[in-house]
């Protein structure tokens, strides 16, 4: 019978702490579509300091924050934006820019790093003076860290380059900061300079953070100020959403300092997977707290038999592919957790019992 579980599918399922649950049920509370939800706006104060913006808005969900976002930059129709082609709002939303918001997407391809060539970020800027033709370039869209790259960080250099890249061309830049803390973290710059270019920002709590909902978009006083109306359009207006904010105030105040140590256990686990025959994980490249390993020909497991076998035993894991399996450590995987997910990739994969004879 399986006694322990050990989540290494994403950094979207944890559960929300004891602090977080008392701080949900005591959470001073008010209608925030009608006025202004008291906790709310503590959040979004606090999000405006941390990031360097004017304004900050609370939504359900990292998705629809990348959604707002893209949409308030690109209010006029015909609109494109240069994305990566690798990217999280390219891949997993849907195509919800062009399904709701008709904003065409112009891609680039996403580097092993996460970044895109700004040769080809410029190459990929509508000329103006084709607009009897082409769609007109309106936003640049990035994305710190990186998740499809496995976590990996923009420098701030690059974001900066990009965001006069943007400037020059009259452009909007959105970061996509689903995992900013991450990159603030790992580089060791504060999230306001890492965000300095940018326009606006979606940045999600309900990932790293460990908050069990919720992100934030964050830009001028304007930004936010037409993103409330598009959040209302969109469903996103909540009443006493307090509650999720409370939780959020303390991901905030609790979890940021733990993010050095998921970094930590991530370069542990990648690094003890590659001593094991048959998995390759390139470790070195390990930045955050996402990496992804891909099974080896010769080995007698694929990606789905090695993923049921560790299910068995507790360890839940993504599947990328036939042979190609991500993992994501968070706050709620301990360096314990660590070493017994090692001791049955161990088993699982040559047969030699771990310590504890599975
Ligand atoms: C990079 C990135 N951006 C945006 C999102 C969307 O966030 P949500 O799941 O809250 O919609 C995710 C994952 O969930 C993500 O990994
Ligand atoms: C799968 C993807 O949508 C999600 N953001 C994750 O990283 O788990």
């Amino acid at each position: 019978m399986v006694t322990r579980t050990v989540d290494l599918r994403s950094d979207t399922v944890t559960k929300p702490t004891e602090t977080m649950r008392a701080a949900m049920a005591t959470a001073d509370v008010d209608d925030d579509v009608l006025c202004h939800d008291p906790t709310a706006l503590r959040l979004e104060t606090e999000m405006a300091r941390i990031t360097g913006k004017e304004a900050a808005l609370f939504v359900p969900s990292g998705t629809m924050g990348n959604l707002i976002s893209v949409l308030v930059h690109c209010d006029i129709r015909g609109s494109e934006v240069v994305l990566g082609n690798n990217s999280h709002i390219h891949i997993y939303e849907n195509g919800g820019i062009s399904t709701i918001g008709g904003v065409h997407p112009r891609t680039v391809k996403n580097n092993e790093d996460g970044t895109m060539d700004i040769d080809l970020i410029e190459a990929a800027i509508r000329d103006p003076r084709g607009a009897l033709v082409y769609p007109i370039t309106r936003l640049i869209c990035l994305e710190n860290t990186h998740a499809n790259s496995g976590g990996k960080c923009l420098s701030v250099e690059y974001t900066d380059q990009v965001g006069e890249l943007a400037k020059k061309h009259g452009l909007k830049l959105h970061i996509d900061g689903a995992r900013i803390f991450n990159a603030s973290v790992a580089l060791g710059i504060p999230v306001h300079r890492l965000l300095q270019a940018a326009d606006s920002a979606s940045i999600c709590l309900s990932k790293g953070l460990g908050a069990p909902v919720g992100s934030v978009i964050v830009g001028s006083n304007s930004f936010i100020a037409k993103a409330k109306i598009l959040r209302k359009t969109l469903g996103g207006g909540m009443r006493q959403v307090g509650i999720l904010c409370a939780a959020a105030i303390v991901a905030i105040q609790e979890n940021v300092g733990k993010l050095e140590g998921d970094h930590k256990n991530a370069k542990v686990l990648a690094e003890g997977l590659n001593k094991i025959k048959g998995i390759r994980v390139d470790a070195a490249s390990v930045e955050t707290n996402i990496f992804y390993f891909d099974i080896e020909e010769s080995s007698k497991h694929t990606a789905e038999s090695l993923s049921k076998y560790l299910q068995q035993r507790g360890i839940l894991v993504m599947l990328e592919g036939p042979s190609r399996v991500r993992i994501v450590l968070h706050h709620q995987i301990s360096e314990s957790d660590v070493q017994y997910t090692l001791s049955c990739f161990q088993q699982a994969l040559t047969g030699v019992p771990d310590q504890n004879g599975i």
